[in-house]
């Protein structure tokens, strides 16, 4: 497989490290997008991997190079600068940055240009799991979903949180936003797609219910969630590592793409 990388961070870097391991998917050569200015460095800092590594800047030399899979890691802003483009060009994309499309006007461009391209947009997991029973569940009916996200917090830093509480002292668990997950993700760009995630798998956007908590006792990103259908209910919590590079993102979201990576390679895909 040639791969496509959108976005040179956190994400990224691990994703490689993954991929160069013994027995990782047979990922034979990627390339990495980054922003202007910044390939030489991305080649350069990714030349220590045991993979064939080159970075472009654009969107166009990404596709020139017609890879078979591109996973977006870059946040937000490029999901919008950058997937349309490549969906457009007819190449299934792994939307890391779920939370863009709680912005109807993207989600829609988004959709077209894949149908115009003939390719497909993959919303992997995550740092949530259960993603399967609830996108199960939603066809049964109506579904209910509250979603409550609890990180320490330093990995609300630069987030709205900074407006309700000082987070360098607080003391105790504090809710600092209550809402929809369709304001959670759109406010919190880097740390609530999650709730886009199951708002997409189940009851949508504007009727998921969504808590985020600063919690200086909490032992990881945890993602707690419940869940009431036609057919079954259940409650999840998953307490996950954060990452070295960034504590707002779990590692085990790193995990899920490389296992959206192995699905598309593998012979029984699970
Ligand atoms: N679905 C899920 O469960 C999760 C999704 N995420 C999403 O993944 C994103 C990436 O996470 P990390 O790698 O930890 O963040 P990061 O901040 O370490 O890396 C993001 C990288 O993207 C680059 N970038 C930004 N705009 C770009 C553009 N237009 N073109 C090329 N590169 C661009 C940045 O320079 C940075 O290097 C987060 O912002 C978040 O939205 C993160 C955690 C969980
Ligand atoms: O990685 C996580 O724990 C979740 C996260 O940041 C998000 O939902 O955006």
């Amino acid at each position: 497989m040639h791969l496509g990388v959108i976005g040179y961070g956190n994400i990224a870097q691990t994703l490689l490290e993954l991929l160069s391991q013994p027995g990782a998917p047979a990922v034979t050569r990627v390339t990495l997008l980054v922003r202007p200015g910044k390939a030489t460095a991305a080649a350069e800092a990714a030349g220590g991997f045991a993979l064939p590594i080159a970075a472009v800047e654009t969107a166009e030399a990404l596709i020139a190079g017609a890879p078979d899979l591109v996973v977006e890691c870059a946040g937000h802003a490029g999901v919008t600068a950058h997937v349309p483009a490549v969906l457009r060009a007819g190449i299934d994309t792994v939307v890391v940055s779920i939370g863009a499309m709680s912005d109807d006007a993207l989600a829609t461009e988004l959709k077209a240009a894949a149908q115009a391209g003939g390719a497909r947009i993959v919303l992997p997991a995550g740092a949530v799991g259960g993603i399967d029973l609830l996108a199960s569940l939603s066809a049964s009916g109506p579904v209910e979903v509250t979603y409550r996200g609890i990180k320490p917090p330093k990995a609300w830093a630069g987030t709205p949180a900074e407006e309700v509480t000082d987070l360098e002292t607080l003391n105790h668990a504090l809710v600092f936003f209550e809402g929809t997950a369709r304001e959670a993700a759109s406010q919190f760009p880097k740390n609530a797609n999650v709730a886009a995630t199951l708002a997409l798998a189940g009851a949508g956007l504007d009727a998921t219910r969504v808590e985020l908590i600063a919690d200086p006792a909490a032992p990881g990103n945890i993602h707690a969630y419940e869940v009431r259908s036609n057919v079954a209910n259940y409650s999840m919590k998953i307490e996950n590592l954060p990452s070295k590079g960034n504590a707002k993102t779990s590692v085990s979201t790193i995990y899920s793409v490389l296992r959206e990576i192995r699905n598309r390679l593998a012979v029984v895909a699970i």
